[in-house]
């Protein structure tokens, strides 16, 4: 497992686009039959992929990683499909988990299998988990049960529906967030008028992009912004302090997940447009 520690406002003020990407940028959420897994200070949340293609993939940790003796001892997890049909198996109890469905993982769970239906179209399960000192149950959620609703318009050029699936409304946990936002055709921008919640950290994972498209993410403080710029499948650390926004050369479709002191969507404290610079 890869660490990576938080960075401060003021020295990141100073980063070229190199030591920006190292810190913030995860370029290689998924690797065949393997689980992939980068863990950041900024909350001590994991961002990671496992994508099973001709043999199941393990959720395994050890006493070096994370100082317990299985993964979820001290943590939960959330888990999105982007892939092909698959499953995950939480101590020897099956879900199916299809393309854009979630699976959120409660603390104390002892045995993760993810598995995919077809090693010709392999799931890819997208990973977040952040630590846990409760046990909330194990619950799948697909995109008809989640909260969903429609943001933005095109005349901004970013009409998208939000999915919300482990929040305070909906799914239970001790602290992880997580939700899909999918802009429509023709529709470029995400999260733009901008906000900042320094109370949670957060990470976007942007998929459904085509291998020639690319997204500037803009990150940094509102009066220091800095782009990153992404490719399909590719994930970003956004510390609490930070902006995180974005714009595509087409439309796509992301997953964001956040932790930190409280599980209220709502959070959020707005960037004014003339504000940012
Ligand atoms: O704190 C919440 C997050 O930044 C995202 O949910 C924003 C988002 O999905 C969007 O505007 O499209
Ligand atoms: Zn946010």
């Amino acid at each position: 497992m890869e660490r990576r520690f938080a960075s401060h406002p003021n020295e990141v003020k100073q980063f070229d686009t190199a030591r920006l990407r190292k810190e913030f940028h995860i370029p290689v959420i998924f690797a065949p039959d393997e689980l992939k897994l980068v863990l950041t200070h900024e909350d001590r949340m994991i961002v990671g992929g496992a994508n099973p293609v001709n043999k199941d993939v393990v959720l395994t940790t050890d006493l070096k990683d994370l100082g317990v003796t299985y993964f979820l001892e001290r943590r939960e997890l959330g888990v999105i499909n982007v892939g092909g049909k698959g499953s995950v198996v939480v101590d020897g109890a099956e879900y199916e988990i299809d393309f854009k469905e979630c699976l959120y993982v409660g603390q104390g769970a002892k045995d993760v299998i993810f598995k995919s239906a077809d090693s010709a179209k392999p799931a890819k399960f997208y990973l977040n988990s952040a630590p846990a000192h409760q046990s909330y149950p194990t619950t799948k959620t697909t995109l008809a049960e989640s909260e969903s609703g429609a943001m933005g318009g095109l005349e901004n050029s970013n009409e998208r529906t939000i999915h919300r699936f482990i929040h305070a409304g909906g799914v239970q946990s001790a602290q992880l967030v997580m939700g899909m936002t999918q802009l429509k055709p023709g529709s470029m921008w995400n999260t733009m008028p901008s906000h900042t919640h320094p109370r949670r950290m957060e990470a976007y994972f942007y998929f459904d992009l085509p291998d020639d498209s690319i997204v500037f993410h803009l990150m940094g403080e509102p009066t220091e912004t800095r782009h990153i710029v992404m490719h399909n499948e590719q994930a970003v650390i956004s510390p609490s302090w930070s902006i995180h926004s974005g714009v595509g050369t087409h439309n796509y479709t992301f997953i964001w997940s956040m932790a930190g002191d409280n599980k209220r969507y709502d959070d959020m404290d707005p960037v004014g447009m003339k504000e940012l610079q």
